[in-house]
């Protein structure tokens, strides 16, 4: 049950949903328009930022991709667009969104097909009067990202027209590199064409209200920061569990795996928000700096410290599944890992000594990420012996932090029962974001495209960012590359991964949060 009450009036909410100031007029140009994370993620954000009155009235779209779709583009993803949107269904709404998205066909590789596309965005910019100001979206697999970026260089997209005041930037998806080394040399390709202050590359972790509530909570209240600290923390979980498996992308995650695909990135993103300096500002150096300063100060993960696992096949949701090994497109003996769990810590005055797990995967028992605070038991046990016939005991404080779903946060803390005994029981407070503030349809790319317009790179990743996560990351894969798998798939779909990952917490006298 939830204790949440808010103290905010309608009008207040309604100012903090309000923007500042709108993005100029411009054209989001999609590359991979026919792809899945167009149709599910980002035209149904522009669609509800368009209800919600965030883009500039000036605006387009232009999705670019090879199939020749140019009748049927976006029409034929509308169904989708309203579904993702959150928006009514109410197709008299979608018809204005939909009358300023346009498709253009091409072949990424096709040096002569960028000069049409450079034709096709001024053709636009009469039509809609959005001024040459460009937003170029990489929504294609990454081994097309420098090929795009050096075109778009080659054919003078890349910089404003000169005399004109306007702006041109790009975003660029996740995966970000495979590895250090491919991080950096993709990091100095796209420099070579865009300047840094150019480049948004997207982690729509970031975009998720939950995860930049991490930092309103720590920096914005009086009471948490100081207990904040090795002295009276434990440990920190983090879980991204998700129940979905690999969703048709076989050959994507074959050569990606949980570490690649959601650890190097959304997870140490999360960390990074947890562990994190207060920064001087909520600017985006100074927010950036802070989260490098963090992962810089995490020592060297040790193959031991690390848990792989591969799903076999099981039941989600009381449905029978099939195994990794059996997906489409998936080698029949693939040594792909769909869990990671690891076990790491930040050398760093806040944090020495303070272990933090980090797991992450596919078809586990349920969807959920979560960070759970863990705080030491009180020095003096004063109530031993009292927790009572039947309630479940004194446990440590845990502060829990619900990204998705049930956004929200608990603390348990230990509560008398009534009666004559002094009898504990732990108890939680909830706030829970949607009995507070009503239910978000927010994907998170709402927030990022609309920064990406506006300028502001706080949310994004930086390079240095990049590369520091990937230094971590990069020796484990490593490692486990040189040291194959004997016994994938190690759990079942729908269970919570491998007997090991409850061995390591076990070791050192702890285990998984239930969740
Ligand atoms: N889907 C998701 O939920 C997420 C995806 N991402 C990242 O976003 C990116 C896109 O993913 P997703 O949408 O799933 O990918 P899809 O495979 O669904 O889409 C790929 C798109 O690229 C186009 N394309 C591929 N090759 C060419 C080419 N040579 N010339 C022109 N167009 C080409 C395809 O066009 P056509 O259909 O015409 O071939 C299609 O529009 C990837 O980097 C992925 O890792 C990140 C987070 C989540
Ligand atoms: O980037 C990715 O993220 C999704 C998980 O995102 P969420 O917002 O649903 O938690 C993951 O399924 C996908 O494999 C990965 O590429």
């Amino acid at each position: 049950m939830s204790t949440t009450q808010v103290n905010i009036s309608p009008e207040a909410m309604k100012a903090s949903q309000s923007l500042e100031r709108r993005p100029d007029p411009c054209i989001v140009v999609i590359f991979g328009a026919s792809g899945d994370l167009t149709k599910r993620k980002l035209l149904p954000a522009l669609y509800h930022l368009e209800q919600s009155g965030f883009l500039p009235e000036n605006f387009a779209v232009l999705g670019v991709a090879r199939r020749s779709l140019e009748a049927t583009f976006p029409a034929d993803m509308k169904d989708g667009i309203i579904k993702g949107g959150g928006v009514e269904e109410n197709e008299a709404k979608l018809a204005p969104f939909v009358d300023r998205v346009q498709y253009y066909a091409m072949n990424f590789d096709d040096d002569a097909a960028y000069e049409g596309l450079k034709k096709k965005l001024a053709e636009m910019d009469e039509k809609f009067g959005t001024k040459a100001n460009r937003l170029f979206y990489l929504a294609v697999a990454p081994e097309y990202f420098s090929d795009i970026v050096s075109y778009l260089g080659k054919h003078e997209m890349n910089k404003p027209v000169e005399g004109a005041n306007h702006w041109v930037r790009t975003v660029i998806e996740k995966p970000f590199g495979h590895d250090l080394e491919s991080a950096r040399a993709l990091n100095d390709e796209v420099n070579k064409v865009f300047d840094e202050h150019q480049i948004f590359r997207i982690d729509h972790y970031l975009g998720k209200e939950t995860v930049q509530n991490i930092l309103v909570f720590r920096f914005a209240n009086g009471i948490f920061e100081h207990v904040w600290n090795r002295n009276y923390i434990d440990h920190v979980e983090i879980t991204a569990a998700e129940s979905i498996g690999i969703e048709g992308r076989g050959p994507f995650y074959e050569g990606a795996g949980a570490l690649r695909d959601v650890v190097q990135n959304h997870v140490m993103e999360l960390l990074s928000f947890v562990a994190m300096e207060p920064p001087v500002s909520f600017e985006a150096d100074a927010v950036r700096n802070e989260k490098v300063k963090v992962w810089k100060a995490i020592q060297p993960i040790h193959p031991a410290d690390t848990v792989r696992g591969q799903y076999g096949p099981g039941n989600v949701d009381g449905k029978p599944v099939i195994g990794y090994r059996q997906e489409d497109r998936v080698h029949p003996r693939s040594q792909t890992e769909t869990y990671a769990a690891l076990r790491l810590e930040i050398e760093n005055w806040r944090w020495a000594g303070v272990p933090f797990y980090i797991r992450a995967g596919k078809r586990l028992a349920k969807r959920v990420t979560e960070i759970t605070i863990q705080f030491k038991q009180p020095p003096l046990l004063l109530f031993k012996g009292h927790e009572g016939k039947g309630a479940e005991g004194i446990k440590p404080n845990v502060i829990s932090m619900r990204i998705q779903p049930d956004e929200g946060i608990a603390l348990r803390f230990a509560a008398k029962v009534p009666g004559p005994n002094m009898s504990m029981s732990s108890v939680n407070m909830n706030f829970s974001y949607a009995d507070a503030f009503g239910a978000s349809s927010a994907n998170g790319y709402e927030r990022l495209l609309l920064d990406a317009m506006l300028g502001d790179g706080t949310l994004f990743a930086h390079r240095d960012g990049v590369e520091a996560t990937w230094s971590l990351i990069t020796p484990l894969l490593e490692a486990w590359a040189k040291d194959p798998v004997k016994d994938f798939p190690n759990y079942a779909a729908g269970t919570w991964g491998p007997a090991a990952s409850d061995a390591m917490l076990k070791s050192d006298g702890r285990k998984w949060r239930k969740l």
